[in-house]
């Protein structure tokens, strides 16, 4: 982060753009957008069912993009183990729900990860909770498919990686092209699982099986 900043309504932009979050200040700032999103739709926020959805809205969307705040070291939390086993080791059909960065509306699905350990293997949570950390965000399928890849070969080391997303994107089934049986599939291979066709194989076939 740059030392200048300036201080907008509780949060600290930095002069490249970065912005230290205060989530007291954020919460009510993105509340006060609500509350114009809602008067431009036509609706008004002072009518008793929207009263409190400004404020309900700014945290569903802190929900939402959560991910920007966490870190794969902490959420990995040490879960490593050193173990003797040399075969692929698959967590399929992780649900994951997203945000569309064209959009801002959901796009969700599943995610399969494979790797081929090299002595070190991860505490089988830790895959879910690095789709959550790169899911909860706003995103492009293809980006968030390697950015799982990635997290998982850096933090284990391992001969090979492997990750298969499905997704369905409300911004096409809802809207736009309005296809509501699409599904997205991204995949990427790391290691073995890109230069070996045998183990590629084996990923898929088991995959989805
Ligand atoms: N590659 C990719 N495209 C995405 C993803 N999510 C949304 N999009 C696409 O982003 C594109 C944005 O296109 P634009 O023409 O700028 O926007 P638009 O007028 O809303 O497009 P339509 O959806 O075709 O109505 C659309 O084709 C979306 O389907 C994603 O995860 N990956």
């Amino acid at each position: 982060m740059s030392e200048k900043y300036q201080v907008v309504n509780g949060n600290k932009i930095h002069e490249n753009g970065d912005r230290e979050q205060n989530d007291d200040a954020s919460l009510k700032e993105m509340a006060d957008c609500y509350r114009l999103i809602l008067q431009n739709v036509g609706e008004n926020p002072k009518r008793e069912g929207l009263l409190k959805t400004p404020e309900r809205a700014a945290k569903a969307l802190l929900f939402f993009t959560k991910g920007y705040h966490q870190k794969i070291s902490d959420v990995i939390n040490g879960a490593i183990f050193t173990e003797n086993h040399d075969e692929m080791v698959i967590v399929k059909d992780i649900e994951f729900f997203s945000m569309c960065e064209h959009h801002l509306v959901p796009f969700f699905g599943k995610v399969s990860i494979g790797y081929l350990p090299n002595n070190k293997i991860l505490g089988l949570s830790k895959l879910a909770r690095i789709v959550e950390v790169f899911s909860r965000r706003l995103q492009v399928q293809e980006r968030m498919t390697k950015e799982i890849a990635e997290a998982v070969d850096e933090a284990l080391k391992p001969l090979g990686v492997g990750i298969i997303v499905s997704a369905s994107h409300m911004c096409m089934v809802s809207r736009g092209v309005q296809k509501i049986n699409s599904k997205t599939l991204t995949s990427v291979m790391v290691g073995e699982f890109r230069t070996n066709q045998k183990t590629r194989d084996e990923f898929f076939r088991l995959a989805r099986s």
